[in-house]
């Protein structure tokens, strides 16, 4: 059994990035610029922006953090993207979820500009990712696939189950799954029945927010697992949506919660950010 070890591949990664940038201002005069925009005052948000905001500045990328209260209108928020769209030496632009009920998240999304889209939530993007085109692709499935190469782990051929069909991770990784050649299910809540199909995967992905939800008698021996979830529990500590100690025991690889599937995220992100200041020659001669 190897545990997927996500912590310290992201800082292979992020060290990467910082020689992609210290490349960019030497040869293109160009310091990446990603804005975060931060809507209302939930605490786990403002720890992943600030997250962001430091692995940024380690690999030399220059962020602007842009907070609004909850109370603020569609309008505003869509005023000040706009702005950021204009503004050059932003690269990057991301907007974090969830956003407050009165926003509707599509209008907002599709108001980034495409090139600027780091978090390849823009129907542009999504369409070019399915399609198999070059894009930005969402930071979340973009790392686990990331893991999957650095360990050597092939995709073709392989069943490969999903299990959750959000836009965010579940239908991208499904995606970029599909275009590896595996073959891939998607499961959801109303799902008749998971064990079966879990039982028939080599790779389990899961993203579903539900402590401990994949168990050791849910999957076949050998089985790859990845584990998406995120949730703190009332001890306030972090747990993932396998039961990690249960599902390892059958595991050929693991990934672990924390230090898994979230720090992948962050420096995919980066890396999404460095691609769109390339963009940026592109951007301006348009
Ligand atoms: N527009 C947008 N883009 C996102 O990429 C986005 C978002 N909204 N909304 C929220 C989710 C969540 N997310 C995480 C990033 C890093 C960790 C991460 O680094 N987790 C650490 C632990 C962090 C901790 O200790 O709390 C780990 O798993 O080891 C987790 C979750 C990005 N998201």
């Amino acid at each position: 059994m190897t545990i997927l070890d996500g912590k310290a591949l992201s800082n292979k990664i992020k060290d990467e990035v910082k020689v992609e940038v210290e490349e960019l201002i030497k040869e293109k005069h160009i310091t990446p610029g990603l804005a975060v925009i931060l809507v209302g005052s939930d605490a786990a948000s403002a720890t992943y922006v600030a997250s962001k905001a430091k692995s940024c500045k380690n690999a030399g990328i220059y962020s602007v953090v842009h907070e609004m209260p909850d109370t603020i209108t569609q309008e505003e928020l869509l005023e000040t993207i706009k702005r950021m769209n204009e503004n050059p030496s932003l690269d990057g632009i991301l907007v974090q979820l969830p956003l407050p009920k009165h926003i509707d998240t599509t209008t907002v999304l599709e108001a980034i500009d495409p090139l600027k889209d780091v978090d390849g939530f823009h129907p542009y993007n999504v369409g070019r990712m399915v399609s198999n085109l070059d894009s930005f692709l969402p930071a979340t499935p973009f790392g686990v696939m990331r893991m999957f190469e650095e360990y050597g782990i092939d995709l073709v051929g392989k069943n490969a189950c999903v299990i959750g069909s959000s836009d965010i991770v579940g239908k991208p990784m499904a995606s970029l799954l599909i275009n590896a050649k595996a073959t891939v299910t998607v499961c959801n809540s109303r799902t008749k029945d998971l064990k079966a199909q879990t039982l028939a995967s080599d790779i389990v992905i899961i993203a579903v927010g539900v402590p401990h939800l994949l168990k050791a008698d849910m999957i076949k021996e050998g089985v790859i697992v990845i584990d998406v979830g995120i949730n703190r529990l009332d001890t306030g500590k972090l747990t993932g949506d396998a039961d990690f100690e249960d599902c390892k025991t059958k595991s050929s690889f693991i990934t672990p919660v924390p230090g898994g599937v979230g720090p992948m995220t962050i420096a995919m992100l980066l890396k999404n950010t460095v691609k769109a200041a390339y963009l940026r020659e592109t951007r301006e001669s348009k």
